[in-house]
């Protein structure tokens, strides 16, 4: 049966995070963003998030390059063409060439359309099985050794299952002693985003010694290459992250041996089709995976929970609790970690409603297709 689409709002919201967030490429303090509204004229609405941040650091794309690529070519092509199932959307946006974040958005709605009209929540038409998650917690770089100490502390006591660390040439193996002698055995990984080179490999190797579950994406945003190199002479677990955009890249990858865990982010890989192919991939080829974040808003983060509740998802991601990001989430419930664990929503699509004053309180613009 066809998914009807009757028309496509997108809602431009601004929201300030209660904490910058700093990551070798710099600081992130508002998000931009789009919500998408897909009505299907029979009373259900389908609901996606977009993630690209205002400036290109993480990858190409940008707010801005969303909307461009949502309401030139996405959203033209979701109104022309018949759609049985939101594995359908993914081939129709083929097309377009990258621009994962902008199709992700789109195609984020028209699954959660599809699960509202079917009855189901998301999780489960995503094949979820799990009924909670374990949620962690990714603290950005901090002023001082102090400040971070600080910020793992209240996140320990807040029950969070692994703490990720932001780190960067000069910024490491000190900061990493020094948490490693308040915290021995606490599950800790780190992210590079891409700040080092192979001529950093010995000064790498030296992070064997923390126990690190693993370092995601040390080199480069688009190599696969050096990163089978220096996972050859390293015992930390390398999680790729920036350099897997499609099965493709990760079917490459994990021949060459670039890593040995992956990082699904839907938007990154262009939606939760994806995101769910890869993770079927990786755990027929014994490779782990878990979901990463893009600090995104309640429609963003449910979604990441749904496909977090995958059997396959072993390691918990980076899906704290609303109140990490935000003063006021822009749904209802708010998204909750009890102990870090967040319970998967059974009732149908995302499993949460829009909190319509918090969406009018935070919209700046508004554009509507039909
Ligand atoms: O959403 C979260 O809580 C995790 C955020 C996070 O760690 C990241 C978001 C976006 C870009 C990066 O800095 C980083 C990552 O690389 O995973
Ligand atoms: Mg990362």
């Amino acid at each position: 049966m066809t998914i009807s689409i009757k028309q496509i709002t997108l809602h431009h919201l601004q929201m300030k995070l209660k904490h910058p967030f700093t990551t070798s490429f710099g600081t992130v303090e508002n998000k931009d963003f789009y919500i998408i509204e897909m009505d299907d004229g029979e009373g259900h609405q389908g609901y996606g998030e977009s993630v690209a941040f205002t400036a290109p650091w993480y990858t190409e794309e940008t707010f801005k390059t969303n909307g461009h690529m949502m309401r030139d070519f996405l959203i033209p092509l979701l109104l022309n063409n018949p759609i049985e199932h939101p594995d359908d959307v993914s081939k129709l946006f083929k097309s377009v060439k990258r621009n994962n974040m902008a199709k992700a958005s789109l195609e984020g709605a028209v699954w959660d359309l599809y699960a509202k009209q079917e009855g189901m929540s998301l999780a489960k038409a995503l094949g979820g099985t799990k009924l909670e998650v374990e949620a962690g917690i990714a603290i950005g770089m901090q002023p001082t050794i102090e400040q971070l100490l600080k910020k793992m502390e209240t996140s320990i006591e807040q029950g969070y299952k692994r703490v990720k660390l932001k780190i960067k040439p000069g910024q490491d193996i000190e900061v990493l002693k020094e948490v490693r002698s308040h915290y021995p055995d606490l599950p800790i990984m780190v992210d590079g985003n891409s700040a080092y080179t192979l001529e950093d490999m010995a000064h790498l190797k030296e992070l064997d010694a923390f126990q690190l579950l693993m370092i995601e994406q040390p080199l480069a945003h688009d190599d696969i290459v050096d990163h089978a190199k220096l996972q050859s002479v390293i015992n930390t677990p390398i999680c790729l992250d920036e350099s897997i955009h499609s099965l493709e890249d990760a079917k490459k990858a994990i021949e060459l041996g670039s890593c040995k865990v992956i990082n699904i982010k839907p938007g990154r890989v262009g939606g939760l089709t994806v995101a769910k192919q890869i993770h079927d991939y990786c755990v027929a080829k014994g490779v782990a995976v878990w979901c990463g974040g893009m600090l995104e808003a309640g429609v963003g983060r449910a979604q990441n929970i749904a496909l977090s509740s995958l059997a396959g998802f072993e390691f918990p991601g980076d899906n704290a609790g609303s109140a990490n990001y935000w003063e006021k989430d822009i749904i209802k419930p708010e998204v909750i970690a009890e102990k870090g664990i967040i319970k998967v929503q059974t009732s149908p699509g995302i499993g949460y409603v829009i909190d319509q004053e918090a969406l009018v309180k935070f919209k700046i613009g508004e554009e509507i297709f039909s």
